[in-house]
């Protein structure tokens, strides 16, 4: 889709995994590339937005762009990602996804993306009464309200939406199966799908 520029989340620390979650393997396939390749369904232009210590890993292992979180917002979380992007990026809309969410398809995102409309700040999946702020869009009359945010280091997606007309997206909007949106925290919370 014109207009929108899709943000994989991956400058977490990933403490409870212990390892790089981002790198982590479901049937053979980095989380990330699940990521990458949901968007790849709606955008053209992708950036991978991480830490210092992960990005060279991340170019030898995809051709996407690979940033990392504005030094000023650094460790200030998933807002301080989207707040990166958006300045680098000019489009109106940005997509997130999280770089841990394995069973993400791109199916998502295509019906996601048909909810992008002027009336939102924000469009996010809140399926089964779970609001998954890190799989959505925002759009880019946020970003005065989360550069707000993070200069008083209040970090959390929550705070944001509380202050944008969200357009919250449910099981009534559209069907997915409850597991794309588990996120893996642990390295014992998810495993290959035999087919
Ligand atoms: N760009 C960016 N992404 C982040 C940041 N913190 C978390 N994320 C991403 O947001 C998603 C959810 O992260 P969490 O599971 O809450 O945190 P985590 O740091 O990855 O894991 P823990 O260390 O175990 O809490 C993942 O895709 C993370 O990579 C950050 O500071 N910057």
């Amino acid at each position: 889709m014109k207009g929108m520029t899709g943000v994989v989340l991956a400058g977490g620390q990933s403490r409870r995994f212990g390892s790089p979650k981002a790198f982590a393997k479901l049937n053979g396939t980095y989380f990330f590339e699940i990521a990458v390749e949901a968007l790849r369904a709606v955008v053209e232009d992708i950036y991978i937005v991480s830490h210092p210590s992960l990005v060279d890993c991340f170019r030898q292992h995809t051709a996407e762009k690979v940033i990392m979180d504005e030094e000023r917002y650094r460790g200030q979380g998933p807002l301080a990602g989207i707040y990166t992007v958006m300045k680098e990026s000019r489009t109106e809309w940005i997509f997130v996804l999280p770089c841990d969410m394995p069973y993400m398809r791109p199916e998502v995102a295509v019906k996601l993306a048909q909810y992008a409309n002027e009336k939102f700040d924000a469009v996010i999946c809140a399926h089964f009464g779970r609001i998954q702020p890190l799989v959505g869009m925002y759009h880019r009359r946020t970003f005065a309200q989360i550069e707000k945010l993070l200069q008083a280091k209040d970090n959390r997606m929550k705070s944001l939406l509380d202050r944008c007309h969200v357009r919250y997206v449910t099981e009534q909007d559209f069907w997915e199966d409850e597991i794309v949106f588990r996120n893996v925290n642990m390295p014992n919370e998810y495993g290959d799908i035999v087919t």
